[in-house]
């Protein structure tokens, strides 16, 4: 019962042929393990690495804790012997088969579920903490259900690949930051806890990753979300156009002015789908009628009075951005589709 995982640290590259078929590990030449890229599986075997991120979690004996692909369970059996519990969500049934296997040897089963399901498509219990080496591949949507998905814990501690938590950590002005930095910042905190090299998995990934820790704010901005969510899609729709020009698109205008139901403007108001034109062309706004072009400087003069008009979103404080979407509300102005539902995983899928 050494808690070493079922495999050796070797694969076999010549097998690699791309998305589906990765790599092969081996035990003994007996139990074969194929890890596939498509799943995110690589596997943190670094032990000083799992016990890092187990005690910069806080975890502790009265906590139930929430693990997002817990694998071959490298990182559970680790939770398991501080945690009161520990509620595992796995696809991928061959490694239920060995995390059951391992846990069991360990006499662990008592304080661990398993709900072998995709974690973007299944409900979770109550929880206190996550912790989790999460598949990258669902970093954005998965970070997006736990901060917007109603649920109360402490801190969620996730492993994500580099490039992605320094997007996460990244303040305005700072060339990585994005619309997810936004709308995790508008209800989250965020710390960088540490570094972990590529080489700390297997099998080797491309990138390297990073730990980080994420808090629900206690208090959140007093805004309807889904206005929100639809308003930062517009503004970093290009994140290096000023709004200025973002909201000059005649696109863009046609679409909130059909959103917005405006009585004032009713002349235009489903007249253009917003479908069929194109993005720019500044110029050929004279086939538009004069109420879809008056709808335009109303965008611009509340722009302007917010002093934005030549800012970029990237630049912008939440503060900012809130007292711009409230300017716009308070117009009449909208920017969700009440006819669309909102799926938190597809909007969040490419942030
Ligand atoms: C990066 S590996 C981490 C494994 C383990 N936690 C470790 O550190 O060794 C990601 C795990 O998430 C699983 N996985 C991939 N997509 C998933 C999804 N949508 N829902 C739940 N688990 C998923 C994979 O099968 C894999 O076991």
């Amino acid at each position: 019962k050494s808690g070493r995982p079922p495999f050796k640290n070797r694969y076999n590259e010549n097998d690699d042929n791309g998305d589906s078929f990765t790599r092969k590990v081996k035990e003994n030449q007996e139990d074969r393990l194929q890890l596939y890229k498509s799943r995110g599986q690589h596997l943190l075997t670094n032990p000083r690495i799992l016990d890092s991120i187990v005690r910069s979690s806080g975890v502790g004996p009265g906590d139930t804790v929430l693990e997002i692909g817990p694998g071959t369970g490298n990182l559970t059996l680790k939770l398991l012997q501080v945690a009161n519990k520990v509620v595992a969500v796995e696809v991928d049934k061959r490694m239920v088969e060995v995390l059951n296997k391992r846990v069991s040897e360990h006499g662990l089963d008592e304080k661990l579920t398993i709900i072998c399901k995709d974690a973007l498509k299944t409900d979770f219990p109550d929880f206190d903490l996550v912790v989790a080496n999460i598949p990258y591949g669902i970093s954005s949507p998965l970070i997006a259900k736990l901060v917007f998905g109603g649920f109360q814990f402490r801190s969620a501690t996730l492993l994500l690949q580099k490039e992605f938590a320094n997007r996460l950590l990244a303040n305005p002005g700072d060339s990585e930051f994005n619309r997810l930095a936004v709308n995790v910042k508008l209800v989250a905190e965020i710390d960088h806890i540490m570094n972990v090299s590529k080489r700390d998995f297997v099998p080797i990934p491309k990138v390297d990753s990073s730990v980080v820790k994420i808090r629900l704010k206690s208090e959140v901005p007093n805004v309807d979300l889904n206005e929100w969510w639809a308003f930062t899609k517009t503004c970093f729709g290009k994140k290096n156009k000023t709004l200025g020009a973002t909201f000059r698109q005649k696109k863009k205008v046609a679409e909130l002015l059909n959103l917005s139901k405006l009585t004032s403007f009713d002349e235009d108001i489903g007249k253009h789908n917003s479908c069929d034109l194109s993005d720019d062309e500044e110029d050929e706004w004279e086939d538009l009628g004069t109420g879809v072009k008056s709808f335009k400087e109303k965008l611009v003069e509340i722009l302007k009075s917010a002093g934005l008009e030549d800012k970029r979103p990237s630049k912008l404080s939440n503060k900012e951005l809130l007292y711009l979407l409230s300017l716009f509300n308070e117009a009449g102005i909208c920017f969700h589709d009440e006819s669309k539902p909102v799926d938190i995983n597809a909007s969040f899928a490419t942030s």
